[in-house]
């Protein structure tokens, strides 16, 4: 799969601004009463989503608007809360009883553990603040400037620290919080660390220890790592990690983790745990924008933001309505968004190894035609989750996960559990609240996408150190071709790789070590974690007797449940099955590969170099649009993202696709807060003559396509924008340089080349017969030109091409500015074809206007060079004006016409505005 078909698919639950969140009277969060994002905009003010307010039919869904939403969320949260209470082994004294506590930031012992305290002793547990409902705040540490907003907002309220609670119990008796409060300006993390260790949770198992092959060898030792079971001396919950930043935490507080790993480096890496976590949590969390409560930070359904303005503060949810920059801020935060985007910052990086592979690449098209290969496989083990603990020796051994939100409440997914949490039945892509049912004491920590960049380059610094035929398949994972690298062992090889690896990242790699691919694959996967595996060919044949089928690749849970029907498991069970019966029964692809792959025939080379087939992005989370201008700042935005991951690619790309979600008749919105929903998905590509990176061109194509598909923008759930047949925009711009004036007249049009060559000539004899018409002038082409034949042209234009070339470049001009622009016939209107005077037809999608003499006469007058006597238009706008049109030669057949005009896409809009 490409990157950027990943990145077509972003992940929702990641997206998050920290800066955009809601907020309810109800459901506020004190601290962060200052801090109101201006990106909230107008639609705030108004009480509830614009989009609700807008559009009636939202009203029909459950959450007619976010107050709503709320209240149904605070019901489920209440009577989850009392049936736990009910379920709960409480104490039977209560000493909290008539407490009910709302937990404002990061405290330790965390929210959760306070809520379980409060169900153990009788009181009560508020997730969203209300005065009506909380009789005490509990907060750990505040600066001065919340602690006051925190003060007017609670108007009374007591303001207590966690140890009154943790005290109270401890002396079974509900003691007074007086003595507890928090005032202003005082740090009391100290008093918390202290306090945490009252909460230390008891040793949970060791990560299960893989039973190695008897081919197995070489744990690498992660210096600092702890191998047994001790008791932590503290733990880390994932709102300390946030606070550690928050709070502008030094590296002192954790030294107790520091000094207990021993790294080379170690004067250079002395505050790296501090700054891992500060990447992490300011990657997810901007400290200085509004705080974001730990328990309801999840990007994906609902973020949190206290508004000053108390009662009237209404509440947004961060979607394509409330924030500028959405799809910056989403893309930003996503995980996939990473994923996909990385193998690009790879390709820069390692551009030189690349180039210096190309070469060898060519030579192996298949290991069929080579004797005895050896192929490694690299795979970090649990990669998000080993780099954000990576200083935190005490979370190695404890079952940790990475997630957005660590709330119970929400929709967080879990991006990568580390082994002992797996050992819980913890997945990746479980929900958090699933994984802390497997899991009740998982811990999970935030994101750090700058670390997993930082880490990724280091891994494949390290790879490139030691073969020069690398694979790179995702950040963390790649294949070596070591047949040639070196006459030592390959196992050796791969140990010293791991060694190394785990030395400059202080995360571990696993390695699998075979003839090809396939089977190098699945040794990584039995020596997972920080191992290796190596399978002699020899060995190949037991190795998979007893294999799972599923754990094949291309064996999805479909697959697997058909063979299961068939009694076949294992790949010995499959081996049994002959090729002409497996074709027979899944075709003969699927067939072919379970035959080969059971027996552990790959026939795949590693290639170095991997060529990009597609570049684009999509939205299909937060997308809400009341109306058109809505809909194009949007569609601005996305074509800016595919735009610059172009340009990050050097490529440039002809045919231009956009995919639009279109909420499906009578469908309901969807539980997942501003989720995509049950959904028609519609395409449609346009190819253009050129390849393109530019944004106006993007911007007018993807317009173009999405006013083919005649939907109300109010219905649009997910929007993607891909380019394909692309190519380098490095060659393409060498082509200008090196051919300018030829380059600068090329067209698709034959006639407009002949043209061009006309010109050409023409230009060079000092004659200017047989010009094209100034608007058949590719401006993209021509703004490459030498200064000095730009002049030259301007002149042969009279004046005209530097006017031209600006209304080009002028992102911002509208039909409205055009002084040319004309009135259409309502859409189906066929008055002037029946009257004679037009011919309409489809042309890729737009309705494109053959007129007659009649008609284009007054639009033929001008400026407009050439004897031309037909202009087709598309009609695109809400005030039925012509918003690009096309100047040529009647053709007889529309046909002809429509093949021109879709030639001639790539500079349709220009022509409006001189003819
Ligand atoms: N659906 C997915 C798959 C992967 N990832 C991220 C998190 C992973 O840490 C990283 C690498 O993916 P792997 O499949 O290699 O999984 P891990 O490295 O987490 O675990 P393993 O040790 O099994 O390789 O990509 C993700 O966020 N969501």
């Amino acid at each position: 799969m490409l990157q950027f078909h990943a990145s077509f698919f972003p992940d929702l639950a990641q997206v998050r601004t920290a800066r955009v969140t809601m907020s309810s009277l109800e459901g506020r969060h004190p601290s962060s009463a200052a801090t109101i994002s201006s990106s909230l905009g107008d639609s705030r003010k108004r009480g509830r989503p614009d989009s609700a307010r807008r559009n009636p039919r939202k009203r029909n869904s459950s959450f007619a608007d976010f107050g709503s939403y709320m209240a149904e969320k605070n019901r489920k949260l209440r009577d989850q809360f009392e049936t736990d209470a009910s379920t709960s082994s409480a104490d039977g004294r209560g000493i909290f009883r008539g407490i009910s506590i709302f937990v404002d930031g990061f405290t330790i012992p965390s929210s959760q553990e306070l809520k379980e305290f409060m169900l153990k002793h009788g009181g009560g547990f508020v997730n969203y603040f209300s005065r009506h409902t909380v009789t005490h705040i509990i907060c750990g540490n505040l600066p001065d400037s919340k602690m006051k907003n925190l003060r007017a907002f609670s108007r009374g309220l007591p303001v207590v620290r966690p140890a009154w609670l943790v005290d109270s119990i401890a002396a079974n008796k509900l003691l007074s919080w007086f003595p507890y409060q928090l005032s202003d300006g005082v740090n009391e993390r100290c008093k918390q660390q202290k306090l945490s260790t009252f909460f230390t949770q008891k040793s949970i198992s060791n990560s299960k220890n893989v039973e190695t092959s008897a081919d197995q060898q070489g744990t690498v030792g992660l210096e600092g790592s702890s191998s047994n079971d001790e008791v932590p001396k503290n733990i880390i919950s994932y709102a300390q990690l946030q606070a550690s930043t928050d709070e502008g935490q030094d590296s002192e507080e954790f030294g107790c983790y520091e000094s207990e790993i021993d790294f080379d480096a170690k004067s250079v890496e002395a505050n790296d745990a501090v700054y891992a976590i500060s990447c992490s949590v300011l990657g997810a969390f901007d400290s200085s924008k509004p705080h974001i409560h730990n328990t309801s930070c999840c990007g994906n359904t609902k973020e949190e933001i206290l508004d000053t303005k108390g009662a009237k503060a209404s509440n947004m949810p961060h979607s394509t309505l409330t924030d500028p920059k959405f799809v910056e801020n989403y893309f930003k935060n996503s995980r996939l968004h990473f994923i996909g985007i990385w193998r690009n910052r790879y390709r820069q990086h390692f551009s030189d190894f690349l180039c210096g592979a190309k070469s060898s690449n060519a030579n192996i098209d298949s290991l069929s035609d080579r004797k005895k290969t050896i192929i490694v496989h690299i795979d970090m083990d649990c990669f998000f989750v080993s780099v954000v603990i990576r200083n935190f020796r005490d979370l190695f051994n404890k079952p940790v996960a990475v997630s957005h939100s660590d709330s119970l409440n929400g929709t967080a997914e879990i991006s990568s559990a580390n082994y002992p949490a797996r050992d819980y039945g913890v997945k990746a892509g479980m929900f958090v609240r699933d994984a802390k049912a497997c899991c009740p004491h998982l811990v999970i920590v935030p994101y750090n996408f700058e670390a997993y960049e930082e880490v990724a380059d280091q891994f494949y610094s390290i790879l490139h150190k030691y073969c020069n035929k690398v694979q790179a398949i995702s950040c963390d994972e790649a294949f070596l071709d070591m047949t040639e690298c070196s006459r030592d062992d390959p196992r050796k090889l791969a140990l010293m790789i791991r060694e190394e690896i785990s030395k400059k990242t202080r995360c571990t790699a696993s390695a699998g070590i075979a003839d090809n691919m396939l089977l190098a694959r699945l040794a990584t996967r039995s020596a997972k974690p920080n191992g290796q595996c190596f399978i002699p060919s020899e060995k190949v044949r037991d190795f998979l007797n007893d294999l799972p089928v599923k754990a094949l690749p291309g064996i999805g849970h479909s697959l697997d449940e058909k063979l299961k029907s068939r009694q076949i498991q294992s790949c010995g069970q499959l081996q049994k099955i002959s090729k002409e019966e497996l074709q027979n029964e899944f075709g003969k692809m699927t067939g072919d590969m379970l035959w080969s792959y059971c027996r552990g025939i790959d026939n795949r080379a590693v290639k170095t170099v991997q060529e990009t087939k597609s570049v684009g992005a999509e939205v299909n989370w937060g997308v809400r649009f009341n109306d058109n201008t809505d809909f194009e700042n949007f569609l601005v935005n996305l074509c800016k993202e595919v735009s610059l991951r172009l340009q990050g690619c050097r490529v440039q790309g002809r045919t231009v696709t956009l995919k639009v979600k279109k909420r499906r008749k009578g469908a309901e919105e969807p539980a997942k807060f501003l989720g995509c929903g049950d959904c028609e998905t519609m395409s449609r590509s346009m190819t253009i003559p050129v390849a393109t990176d530019d944004l106006i061109s993007l911007r007018r194509i993807s317009k173009q396509i999405f006013v083919s598909f005649h939907i109300d923008v109010k219905e649009v759930r997910g929007v993607g924008l891909k380019l394909s047949r692309l190519e380098s925009a490095d060659l393409h711009r060498k082509g200008f340089e090196e051919n300018a004036i030829k380059s600068w007249l090329a067209s698709p049009s034959e006639k407009v080349m002949k043209q061009s060559n006309k010109i050409a000539s023409s230009l060079k004899k000092g004659n200017n017969e047989g010009l094209p018409p100034l608007c058949s002038l590719d401006v993209e082409v021509v703004k490459y030109l030498p200064p000095e034949i730009i002049s030259e042209i301007n002149d042969i234009y009279m004046g005209e091409l530097h006017h031209f070339m600006e209304a080009h470049e002028d992102e911002n001009r509208s039909i409205k500015s055009c002084k040319r622009t004309i009135s259409l016939p309502e859409q189906g209107d066929n008055s002037l074809a029946s009257s004679g005077q037009a011919a309409i037809s489809d042309v890729g999608g737009h309705t494109a206007y053959e007129l007659n003499d009649s008609v284009a006469g007054p639009l033929k007058k001008g400026k407009l060079p050439g004897g031309y006597s037909a202009v087709a238009i598309s009609s695109i706008s809400t005030q039925r004006k012509a918003q690009a049109l096309y100047i040529g030669d009647v053709p007889n057949k529309c046909n002809e016409l429509n093949a021109k005009i879709q030639c001639r896409y790539l500079s349709f809009e220009r022509y409006v505005i001189f003819f």
